[in-house]
């Protein structure tokens, strides 16, 4: 070949048979959407022939007939636009060749579908298609055959072939036996009612005796204004199949960037964790994705809806949304329905608003943290656990504007043992709880807000009066000698109960630095050697971790405390104190390690025997 000469151009040659086995693998989620892609073809020729006619009839519609033990074929009649031997041609043997775009390839509105591939995914339940069709431009009607063998036949029909065809398209498949299940009757009404339940158009399901069976019911959840205000049961009892229960509350949703309009059902209880979002979207009345879970933003956790759109773009496969500008859009548009639902729930039902943070609270608490205008309005009715019970945030910074909490759900456990109610703390241990605690001076006037911790906590309890504060000061060197062994340290302060002897208190550092001991003595030289030289870091020394220790608070208002501190024989007094020290990790749920196990059973063995020898 010379440079002058033209290039040979051809075009690409395809192999039918991978294309119907790319399609049924890899794009349609199975087999079953055959029907899907028919009905959404009956539909559209339906809006071509009212576009063609200037009229649209209200009997237009499609008929399914089930294959019987006569008629072993699948016959799909629709009362459609029709084609011509031309356009048979042209239309159903190209692959990727569709009606419905226009001039500039761009998907034309009115019309579902667009990738001119629907029509093969019948070659997943059948190997040959028959079309025949009366085109309502004019002209005898036609049959195409084509098979999976990638060969089609056009002939046109003539004479008492052609008496009695109707304008529109019948569509018939013999199922392969593997797939006849799929098209008896329960199967062909269930996928009618999946995919096309709410499409405006007479959907009829054959019954065999020349009887219809007419299926779909109107899209409550898209309507709007008075018909909304009318169709209130049903839109409820929609929520209810979506919800699986009552839903709490019915949102009303649009967006006009890509005229979708639905319904938001509020879940009555919290959705398990890492669940989706599934909400149900339908694109032209038919079903696109029924668990689509980028729909509304990440932060409507708490809704599922059900929407119509005739604006947002499906895949190729029509089983999901293409994640595109529009989808932005629309998440935009109905995700601000339901942040104005929850701010007008706020002002008008506050009530009601309480109910639904008691309901969805876990997940609403990582919201406030990014949004800081819900994060005014809900925030207060947010429950927290605190040491003189579980309150609302509205009552606590009202009793408490001051507000202590922890950081540690451990911490707090120790420090509501001691607190006095005046002093009451928040355990904000809990995922979220101290983030939004912090936060509290930024929503609220006058609120201020205090980590504790449980050093500091000890060191606010009362001290033994002056009286009794050398006696209190002999008692906490006696017992250091005999915790000594055990790292932990005695200190003599008032608290209440005073029937509370002692109670085990630890900074979580402190904990820490006993949980690494504690793996210390169980594993090999090398763990145990990084595990040391932890607590030997700097870091952790001016942390804590080095210097401070374990505290047994003992309590001076109790009785036996007391009686401790005064002329106690040497041995009674160490088994005491060793036992007070292992009953305040008991009820700290602290785990015993085996030194103080062994501890528990000597001195209970020589407390014991003392008393016996009496
Ligand atoms: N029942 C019908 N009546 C009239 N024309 C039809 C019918 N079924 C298919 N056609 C014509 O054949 C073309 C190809 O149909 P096919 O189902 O393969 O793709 P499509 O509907 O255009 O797009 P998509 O792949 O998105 O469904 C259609 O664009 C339409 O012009």
């Amino acid at each position: 070949m010379t440079a002058e000469q033209a290039p040979d151009v051809r075009p690409f040659l395809v192999d039918l048979r991978g294309v119907v086995d790319l399609l049924s693998r890899h794009i349609y989620s199975g087999p079953h959407v055959f029907l899907r892609e028919l009905i959404q073809n009956g539909r559209d020729a339906i809006t071509a022939r009212a576009e063609h006619e200037g009229r649209r009839d209200a009997a237009w519609g499609v008929r399914i007939h089930p294959p019987t033990s006569v008629e072993p074929a699948l016959r799909f009649e629709d009362d459609g636009v029709g084609l011509t031997a031309d356009e048979v041609g042209e239309l159903l043997a190209t692959v990727g060749r569709s009606s419905k775009r226009d001039l500039f390839d761009l998907p034309r509105a009115g019309f579902l579908g667009q990738f001119g591939i629907g029509l093969l995914s019948c070659f997943m339940i059948a190997d040959r298609i028959v079309v025949r069709s009366r085109s309502a431009r004019g002209g005898d009607p036609v049959e195409w055959v084509g098979s999976t063998d990638g060969t089609f036949t056009v002939r046109v029909l003539e004479g008492a072939e052609a008496s009695g065809i109707a304008v529109g398209t019948t569509v018939s498949l013999v199922p392969r036996a593997d797939e006849a299940e799929l098209c008896s009757p329960a199967s062909l009404r269930e996928l009618a009612r999946r995919y096309a339940e709410y499409l405006p158009i007479p959907i009829l399901l054959g019954s065999g005796d020349g009887s219809f069976d007419r299926i779909g019911r109107p899209a409550v959840f898209a309507l709007t204004g008075e018909a909304r205000a009318d169709a209130r049961d049903d839109i409820g009892g929609l929520g209810r199949e979506v919800v699986g229960a009552a839903p709490f509350e019915v949102i009303e949703l649009h967006a006009t960037a890509t005229d979708t309009h639905g319904t938001a059902f509020v879940l009555p209880f919290p959705p398990t964790p890492g669940a989706r979002q599934a909400n149900r979207v339908y694109l032209g009345g038919m079903l696109v994705d029924p668990r689509a879970d980028e729909l509304l933003p990440d932060w409507a956790f708490f809704a599922r809806a059900v929407v119509d759109s005739t604006g947002l773009r499906p895949t190729a496969s029509r089983e999901h949304l293409i994640e595109d500008e529009s989808l932005e859009a629309t998440r935009g548009e109905l995700g601000a329905a339901i942040r104005a639902w929850v701010m007008r729930l706020a002002v008008e039902r506050p009530a009601r608003l309480a109910e639904f943070v008691g309901i969805h609270h876990l997940g609403l608490k990582s919201l406030l943290l990014h949004d800081d205008e819900l994060a005014g309005f809900i925030t207060r009715w947010l429950t927290v656990e605190t040491s003189i019970g579980v309150m609302t945030i509205d009552e606590l910074v009202r009793r408490h504007p001051h507000v202590r909490y922890t950081e540690t759900v451990d911490e707090f456990r120790q420090i509501a043992g001691i607190v006095p109610a005046s002093r009451a703390v928040v355990n904000g241990g809990y995922v979220h709880e101290a983030d939004i605690l912090r936060r509290l001076p930024l929503l609220f006037d006058g609120v201020t807000v205090e980590r504790v911790t449980v050093s500091g906590e000890l060191d606010s309890l009362d001290v033994p009066p002056l009286a009794d504060r050398a006696a209190a000061l002999a008692l906490e060197s006696r017992a250091g000698a005999v915790l000594a062994e055990v790292g932990c340290e005695p200190s003599v302060r008032r608290f209440a109960p005073s029937d509370l002897a002692s109670l085990y208190l630890a900074d979580a550092e402190v904990l820490r630095s006993i949980t690494r001991g504690a793996a210390r003595d169980m594993t090999g030289p090398l763990w145990s050697g990084v595990l040391g030289r932890i607590d030997e870091s700097p870091a952790t020394v001016a942390g804590g971790g080095g210097a401070a220790r374990a505290k047994l608070c003992l309590n001076w208002d109790n009785p036996l405390v007391r009686t401790l501190a005064g002329d106690v024989d040497g041995a009674v007094f160490d088994r005491t104190i060793r036992l007070l020290y292992v009953q305040a990790l008991l009820a700290g749920h602290r785990a015993l390690r085996a030194r103080e196990r062994a501890m528990l059973t000597d001195a209970l063995t020589d407390l014991v025997t003392l008393s016996l020898a009496r």
